[in-house]
């Protein structure tokens, strides 16, 4: 579309927003990390975390939640490429959703060292 108007701002958050609902509706991987954030704010709230500990969560949610999106971008572009069986087309499917599951295992271990020992001290008094 390049020479032509851009859209104005509200139009391109608009597709943005319309991109990010699509992958929640389209994508099960979405729908879980949409879940585990629910579970891990409430968590916050219970266990009084700091606003370091905030800051620490919401950009591991950001990191997993961008990185998905990333990957059914990439997933389409594939798909929109070639309906055949191609390596080029595995090693770009494959790194995208590698790079989900490096952010989804970092998010998790950086969450078990946040709320483990606080779980345990509200589970041993
Ligand atoms: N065109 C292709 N050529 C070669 N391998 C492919 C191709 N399409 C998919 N694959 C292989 O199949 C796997 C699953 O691809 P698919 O498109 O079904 O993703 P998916 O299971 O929907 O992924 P996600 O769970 O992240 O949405 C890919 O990771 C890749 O290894």
């Amino acid at each position: 579309m390049s020479g032509e108007k851009k859209p104005p701002i509200w139009k391109s958050f608009g597709y943005a927003f319309e991109g990010i609902f699509t992958c929640i509706r389209k994508e099960r991987n979405m729908k879980i990390h949409c879940v585990m954030t629910l579970l891990v704010i409430l968590a916050g709230f219970i266990f009084h975390i700091s606003a370091t500990e905030w800051c620490i969560c919401l950009t591991l949610f950001g990191l997993v939640m961008a990185l998905e999106l990333v990957n059914t971008a990439v997933e389409a572009v594939v798909d929109l490429v070639t309906s055949e069986c191609r390596p080029l087309a595995k090693i770009a499917k494959d790194t995208a959703a590698g790079a989900v599951l490096i952010a989804a295992i970092m998010a998790a271990i950086a969450g078990l060292i946040i709320f483990l020992p606080k779980g345990i001290a509200l589970f041993l008094g």
